[in-house]
């Protein structure tokens, strides 16, 4: 049989990546991004100009095909390989984005009726305007005693499909009632790719309550939300849930087209971009924690056992790996904060100096960032820029900065952005390690690891443990041609699990990030300060961010 390999699509928050992988050792051949044209809309409707709210996400799903359009003809083009070799195609997504369809599995946001309308379009996961309904779900379902919510840290999150399904009953029941399906965006596409409409356990699982033994939560629950989710799961959630690792179907001959590839070629079912990256780096046991690092992080964990953990995002049996509990938990900003302040709170003097060097801002303020020791910044922050979604799950906590003064400097306040987000991990990883799963070694993935080797030395030193990153651009995408070697599976040249794929495909680095003594020791002091702040603006004592909130909110209705 001649070289086989798989096409991994990632997509991600501003932009999808197609990656050609060689399957018989993980090797990126050739890889594409497509920045989304549309990009996050989260200001005004595209054509219409409508204005949108605070805390609105949105996506246009043409985007996510323009990705398969261009990606996959570019890194078939670049690699010179020929379809007849590309045995599977998997898919790995942001996940809970999710869309309202019609009948024809149409986006409603496509159809002239809805295009004007907020609510018809794809809300993407960072969309955080359910947040009052998601806080109702998690009262009514604590009062009703629902057995489903410690598997999800005690919270459900206003990111999630329950909540945004919630908002859009609540303040537009006629799309609701115009909606023949809601589906997450990774099982859209792939529905486009296969022509038949399957939803993945993965999804399913952390995102909208369904459970492997339990199924979804019953329909009482549903109608002591509210009368008209009555219903809700047989109906607009209905579906055929699938495993990861599952075949979802076969590339059409439209799409095959309009894509470059073969008909025929399996397709896996969909599954959401930090899971897809934990067989990518060969994680496929319990005790290692893989961090996705973007712009936001997602902490995988597998383990044998279910357990409570305070605020993780969930527990799915079969979610990550097959035949293991995945645990995952996150951080809703880290990329995006040393992004707001590159964009927002820079100096122009540091921007010129930059710009005089020939650098990324970023890597100027790290260069004079790494020149500091632990605490000589004297600053202290909480990673809080976009909500909490670690152990206090809260999209109204907002961020905090202490100990500035006159003589402050640009890349000190960098410097406390990344060790804020670096303690933010540590609080998950304690929380983790002290309820039953333990967490022995860390491994790191996605844009950050590559790109900022003091941020890495700070997390291996704020959490007192060696870091090993994965040795690819494109973690995710690498995994999710895995699923797709194995929707092929062995006869066709792919793989029979995501375990033998990982066996002969993942990769990390040689080198890798080892805990400092001396700064784990100043860390550890500070982490101790960072949890009273923690504490006393998260879990009750003084409100304020939220009263601010409040006040915000109603000033600028
Ligand atoms: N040198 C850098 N140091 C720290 N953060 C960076 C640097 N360069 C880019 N970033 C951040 O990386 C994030 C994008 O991460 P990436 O993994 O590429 O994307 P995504 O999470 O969308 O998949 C952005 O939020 C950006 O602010
Ligand atoms: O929430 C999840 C996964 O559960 C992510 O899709 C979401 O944090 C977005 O990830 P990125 O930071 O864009 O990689």
């Amino acid at each position: 049989m001649s070289q086989k390999y798989a096409i991994g699509v990632d997509y991600g928050t501003q932009s999808g990546r197609a990656v050609l992988v060689d399957l018989s050792n993980g090797n990126e051949i050739a890889d594409h991004v497509t920045p989304y044209p549309h990009g996050v809309i989260d200001e005004k409707l595209p054509v219409s100009g409508r204005e949108l709210e605070h805390d609105w996400a949105l996506q246009h799903p043409d985007d996510y095909l323009e990705v398969l359009r261009r990606s996959v003809p570019e890194v078939l083009r670049q690699s010179g390989v020929s379809p007849d070799d590309i045995i599977g195609l998997g898919i790995d997504f942001t996940a809970c984005t999710m869309l309202p369809v019609d009948e024809q599995g149409v986006p409603l946001c496509l159809k002239p009726e809805w295009k004007d309308h907020p609510h018809g379009w794809i809300k993407l996961w960072k969309h955080h305007a359910a947040q009052d309904e998601a806080d109702r779900l998690n009262a009514i379902a604590a009062e009703r005693g629902e057995k489903f919510l410690p598997r999800y840290g005690g919270k459900i999150s206003s990111e999630w499909m329950i909540a945004k399904i919630w908002q859009i009953v609540n303040e537009a029941p006629e799309v609701y009632e115009a909606t023949d399906l809601f589906t997450e965006a990774t099982d859209w596409v792939v529905s486009q790719l296969t022509g038949q409409f399957v939803r993945n356990s993965c999804t399913a699982g952390y995102k909208a309550i369904w459970h492997k033994q339990d199924g979804y939560p019953g329909n009482d629950f549903f109608k002591a939300l509210d009368p008209r989710l009555d219903k809700l799961t047989e109906t607009k959630l209905r579906g055929e849930i699938k495993p990861l690792g599952s075949k979802a179907g076969e590339l059409t001959e439209e799409m095959a087209r309009l894509i470059g590839l073969n008909a025929g070629t399996a397709i896996a079912v969909g599954n959401v971009d930090a899971h897809a990256a934990v067989p990518a780096v060969g994680v496929v046991t319990p005790g290692k924690l893989v961090m996705a690092m973007g712009t936001s992080i997602c902490h995988m964990l597998l383990g044998t056992e279910e357990v409570a953990v305070e605020g993780m995002c969930g527990v799915v049996e079969d979610g990550i790996i097959p035949g293991y509990m995945g645990y995952e938990a996150g951080q809703s900003a880290v990329g995006d904060i040393f992004e707001w302040f590159v964009e927002e709170a820079v100096p122009a003097y540091a921007k010129e100096a930059a710009g005089k060097e020939g650098v990324g801002v970023h890597q100027w303020l790290t260069e004079r960032a790494s020149a500091y020791k632990p605490g000589e910044t004297g600053l202290l922050a909480l990673d809080w820029w976009n909500g909490n979604r670690s152990v206090l799950v809260d999209t109204n906590l907002t961020g905090v900065i202490v100990g500035y003064s006159l003589l402050t400097k640009p890349e000190e306040v960098y410097r406390a952005l990344l060790e804020a987000t670096a303690y933010g991990t540590r609080k998950i990883i304690d929380a983790f390690h002290s309820n039953g799963v333990p967490v022995e070694e860390v491994y790191a993935c996605g844009g950050l690891p590559q790109r900022n080797a003091l941020l890495m030395q700070i997390y291996a030193d704020v959490t007192n443990r060696e870091i090993k990153v994965a040795d690819s651009k494109q973690t995710p995408a690498v995994g999710a041609a895995m699923f797709g070697a194995v929707a092929a599976g062995s006869a066709r040249g792919g793989y029979d699990s995501v375990v033998d794929a990982a066996k002969a495909m993942a990769r990390v680095r040689e080198e890798s990030f080892k805990p400092i003594p001396e700064n784990v020791a100043v860390y550890e002091k500070l982490y101790r300060e960072y949890s009273e702040l923690h504490d006393y603006f998260g879990r009750g004592a003084n409100d304020v961010m939220k009263r601010l909130k409040a006040l915000k909110d109603k000033a600028s209705k």
